[in-house]
């Protein structure tokens, strides 16, 4: 199976709280928690393309972002390779643009979110660099 390649952003606020949504229903894995991102297309960077799903989906432009963690999983339906970004600065106001519920969690109600499956590596990764 071909793998997807995806680019996927992480922002953190002041307070220390995440970015999350929620899938939207006609979505693969519709009402699953995610980190907002989407599919890199052909030619385009890891933070064009983060630019780009976020402008679309969330309705901010990524300025400044670097590599978190990159990861490979396999759905039973789709293999994705999922480039992790932490987002440390973006223009622009926080937007749901496609109807998808959005919302900013701490690390306890991060934990207690639906995940998407291939998401538990990006948790670790964020709690050993953020968690107590
Ligand atoms: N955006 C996003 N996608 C993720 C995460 N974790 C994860 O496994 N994926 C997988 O990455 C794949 C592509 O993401 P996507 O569905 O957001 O792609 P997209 O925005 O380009 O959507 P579209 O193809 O419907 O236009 C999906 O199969 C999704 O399951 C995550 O935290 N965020
Ligand atoms: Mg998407």
């Amino acid at each position: 199976m071909q793998r997807i390649e995806v680019a996927v952003g992480v922002i953190m606020d002041d307070t220390g709280r995440l970015l999350v949504g929620q899938r939207v229903v006609e979505d693969h894995y519709f009402n699953k928690w995610e980190f907002p991102g989407g599919k890199i297309e052909a030619g385009e960077s890891v933070s064009s393309a983060l630019d780009r799903e976020f402008r679309e989906e969330v309705g901010i432009s990524v300025t400044v972002s670097k590599p978190l963690i990159e990861l490979e999983h396999d759905y039973p339906d789709r293999h994705v390779r999922l480039h992790v970004h932490l987002i440390s600065q973006f223009s622009g106001e926080v937007t749901p643009l496609e109807g998808q519920a959005l919302a900013w969690v701490n690390f306890d109600e991060l934990e207690k979110l639906d995940f998407l499956a291939g998401n538990q590596p990006i948790i670790e990764a964020l709690k050993a660099r953020y968690g107590t």
